[in-house]
C-alpha cells in the first residue's frame, strides 16, 4: 500500500463512549471534506449527536464537528469505509466482530483504540481483530498514547502512536487523523504498543489504591517506574520493543494515566484504595474501566511468558478478594533484592 494512497471520503468509527466520540470528532476536525460516520450502540446516542452535536453523556457540552454524523444502524456506518476504528470495551469486541465480519467493505483497514486483554483467551485485540476478520497483519493498526479522551475533545495538545506492520499503512492512518491539536507518530510495533496500553491501567489501578490510602509522591514515581519494568519486561518476551516502551505508548500513557484524575482505571483503584468493595466500584463507574477485567488476563500472559510481574500480581489479587488494600502497598515493591537493570527478571 502506497503511502501516497489518497484519503478516505468517509471512515467508520463503531463506539460512541468517550474515546471514540473524541477520535471521530478528531478525524472529522482534521478533515472537515471526511465523512465521520459513528456507530452507537443506543439509538439516543445517536440521536443527540445528529440533531445537537453533542454527546453529553460521554463528553459534557463540547460540541462535535458537523460532518461527524452518527447511527445505531452498522450496515449504515460500515458501508463504503475504507477505514474502521473500533472504540467498544475489550471484552465485547469478538462479539461485535461477528456483526461487522459480513458488512465490512472489501479491502478495509481495521483500527484498534482500545486497551484490553481478551479474559480467556489472552488475546490483544489486534490479535482478535485478526482472528475474527480473516485480516492479514497489514490490514490491522492500533492507536495508543497518553490520550485521556476529556483532554483530546478540549483540543489540549496530545501526541499519540499509530502502528502498523506495513508502516505505510500506519502513515496513511496518521494522515487521516493528524488534528492541531493531535499528533501521532508511527511505528510498526503493534505489540509493544498494545502491551503498553494494556498493562498501564492495571499499573494505574495499584497508583490509585496508593493515592486513595492517601500515600505521596515516592510512592507513586516507585510504582510507576517499577510498573514500567514489569510492562517493558512483558512486552519484551512478546517480541515487542525497548524503545516503544520508553516512548508514548509506554512511559507516556503510564504518566498520563496514573497521574490523572480523569483516569478511569486510576478513579476505580482510587475508590479501592478508600475503602469501597470491587462491586460498589463497578456500580460506581459509569465508563469502562479496562484494568479490572484485563488485570487476570495479563498475569496469566505473564505467567505463559515466565515473566514475573508483581505489581500486577498484587492489584489481581486485590481484585479477586485474596489480598486487602491495606496489604497491597507493602507487597508492591517487596520483592528479593537485586540490581535496578536487571529488565529481564
Ligand atoms: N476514554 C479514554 O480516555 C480512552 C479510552 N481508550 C480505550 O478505548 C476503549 C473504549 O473506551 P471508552 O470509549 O473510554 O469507553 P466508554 O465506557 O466511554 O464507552 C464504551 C462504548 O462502548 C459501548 N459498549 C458498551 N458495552 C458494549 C458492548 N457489549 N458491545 C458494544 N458496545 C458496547 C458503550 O455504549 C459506549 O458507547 C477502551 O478499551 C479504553 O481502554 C483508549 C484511550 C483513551
Ligand atoms: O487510556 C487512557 C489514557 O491514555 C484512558 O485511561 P482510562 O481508561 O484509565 O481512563
Amino acid at each position: 500500500m502506497s503511502a501516497r494512497r489518497p484519503l478516505p471520503a468517509k471512515v467508520a468509527v463503531l463506539g460512541a463512549g468517550s474515546w471514540g466520540t473524541t477520535f471521530a470528532k478528531v478525524v472529522a476536525d482534521a478533515h472537515p471534506d471526511i465523512q465521520v460516520s459513528l456507530w452507537a450502540r443506543r439509538a439516543e446516542v445517536a440521536k443527540e449527536i445528529n440533531e445537537f452535536h453533542l454527546n453529553s453523556q460521554y463528553l459534557k457540552d463540547i460540541r462535535l464537528p458537523e460532518n461527524l454524523a452518527a447511527s445505531a444502524d452498522l450496515a449504515q456506518v460500515l458501508g463504503g469505509a475504507p477505514l474502521v476504528v473500533l472504540a467498544v470495551p475489550a471484552q465485547s469486541v469478538r462479539a461485535q466482530l461477528k456483526t461487522v465480519k459480513p458488512l465490512l467493505a472489501p479491502g478495509a483497514v481495521v483500527v484498534s483504540l482500545m486497551k484490553g486483554l481478551e479474559r480467556g483467551t489472552d488475546a490483544r485485540m489486534s490479535q482478535v481483530i485478526r482472528e475474527e476478520l480473516g485480516l492479514p497483519q497489514d490490514r490491522v493498526a492500533v492507536i495508543s498514547g497518553p490520550n485521556l479522551a476529556m483532554e483530546i475533545a478540549r483540543r489540549e495538545p496530545t501526541a499519540s502512536v499509530v502502528a502498523c506492520t506495513d508502516l505505510e499503512v500506519a502513515q496513511w492512518i496518521a494522515a487521516v487523523c493528524t488534528a492541531p491539536y493531535f499528533r501521532p507518530y508511527t511505528n510498526t510495533d503493534v505489540v509493544g504498543v498494545e502491551i503498553g496500553g494494556i498493562v498501564k491501567n492495571v499499573i494505574a489501578l495499584s497508583v490509585g489504591i496508593c493515592d486513595g490510602k492517601h500515600m505521596g509522591d515516592n510512592t507513586k514515581a516507585s510504582v510507576i517506574t517499577r510498573g514500567l519494568a514489569e510492562t517493558t519486561r512483558l512486552a519484551l518476551a512478546l517480541g515487542g520493543e525497548l524503545e516503544t516502551m520508553a516512548g508514548l505508548a509506554g512511559l507516556g500513557d503510564l504518566v498520563a494515566t496514573c497521574s490523572s484524575p480523569l483516569s478511569r482505571n486510576h478513579t476505580a483503584g482510587r475508590l479501592l484504595g478508600e475503602g469501597l468493595s470491587l462491586d460498589e466500584v463497578n456500580q460506581r463507574m459509569t465508563q469502562t474501566a479496562e484494568g479490572i477485567k484485563s488485570g487476570r488476563a495479563v498475569l496469566d500472559l505473564a505467567a505463559q511468558m515466565g515473566v514475573e510481574m508483581p505489581i500486577t500480581e498484587a492489584v489481581v489479587a486485590v481484585l479477586e478478594g485474596h489480598l486487602s488494600v491495606e496489604e497491597l502497598a507493602p507487597r508492591l515493591l517487596t520483592r528479593e533484592l537485586k540490581s535496578e537493570g536487571e529488565q529481564q527478571q
